[in-house]
């Protein structure tokens, strides 16, 4: 079946504008259908509305999401575009990923106006950020700094740098690069030093399982080894049933018809830390990922994970 009308979801914050009109676009030369007829739609989300306490306390998953779901299930959407980092990894009934498109720079960048790299921070300089795996990863090579939570969308977090709030932040290459920013970088991270989150640089594309009329008009648009990376990634992770209270990072890559999944897990002050890299053909994506995530979990042990709370 031909569809007449593609109305896609997303919140409004500039990158996720520029998220859903990429895909606007891609859905537009890969249908044949007019301008018009490919609509993008905002939805406000609860961590859009809720700006005044840390996303980590506001507990609950798919805070940028749920909206934006209830919208595919009633079928008044047909597809949602999302940061894959924000997409849990347990979807509601009815929905699934269509996949992913080409992945952008999975990299962190760092930010200041002050010094050139996290390194020339001075002893107790502050760095704002809203991630506890950035937080953690900060601590870790940098334990006399003092890490403040930072919220808002990016252009709020630059405005928030120049005002002084803080001397330096971290957001992802992958963001500054879709917003068409990618002079903000003071210096880009190198992810063995600062691995991203899982998932970080790609884009997730989301429909009800049902709506295969979607999903074959989104195939040309989808990358099969992003796929299968973020198959690992998202496995890892539900094993570690990651939270927004668990610094986790992570990262798969193909080369040569080889896996390999590299994964951390930190304390959130950066003290104790637990890293792996497991290879694997790209078959075994998801068994890999559920290996990695079980491996840290044990060998983090109890103790490790009671210290979060
Ligand atoms: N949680 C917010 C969020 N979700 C996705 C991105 C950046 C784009 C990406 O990682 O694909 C960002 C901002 C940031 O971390 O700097």
């Amino acid at each position: 079946m031909q569809l007449e009308r593609i109305r896609i979801g997303t919140r409004g914050s500039p990158l996720a504008l520029a998220q859903a009109n990429a895909v606007r676009d891609g859905l537009v030369a890969a249908t044949g259908l007019a301008a018009e007829a490919v609509e993008v739609v905002v939805i406000k989300t609860t961590g859009d509305k809720v700006l005044d306490r840390p996303l980590s306390e506001l507990g609950g998953k798919g805070l940028f999401t749920k909206e934006i779901e209830d919208g595919l299930l009633d079928g008044s959407l047909d597809l949602a575009v999302h940061s894959a980092k924000d997409v849990p990894t347990v979807l509601p009934d009815g929905l699934s990923l269509a996949g992913f498109l080409p992945r952008e720079d999975v990299r962190d960048a760092f930010i200041s106006l002050k010094v050139a790299t996290l390194d020339d921070l001075p002893v107790g300089a502050v760095v704002g950020t809203a991630s506890l795996r950035r937080g953690a990863l900060v601590k870790r090579l940098r334990p006399d700094l003092e890490v403040v939570n930072f919220r808002g969308n990016v252009q709020s977090r630059l405005r928030k740098l120049e005002a002084g709030e803080v001397d330096a932040t971290l957001l992802a290459m992958a963001g500054l690069n879709r917003l068409g920013r990618p002079d903000v970088a003071t210096a880009v991270l190198d992810p063995e030093r600062f691995p991203p989150a899982l998932g970080q640089g790609a884009i997730a594309i989301e429909t009800r399982s049902d709506h295969t009329a979607i999903r074959e008009a989104l195939a040309p648009l989808l990358d099969q080894t992003v796929g299968t990376c973020l198959a690992a990634e998202r496995a890892f992770l539900a094993e570690l049933d990651g939270s927004c209270r668990t610094p986790i990072a992570g990262l798969a890559r193909i080369e040569a018809d080889t896996l390999s999944l590299y994964g951390l897990i930190a304390t959130p002050d950066g003290r104790r830390f637990e890293e792996e890299v497991m290879t694997a053909s790209p078959a075994e994506a998801e068994t890999v990922g559920r290996e990695l995530g079980a491996e840290l979990r044990a060998r983090g042990g109890p103790a490790f994970f009671a210290d979060w709370v």
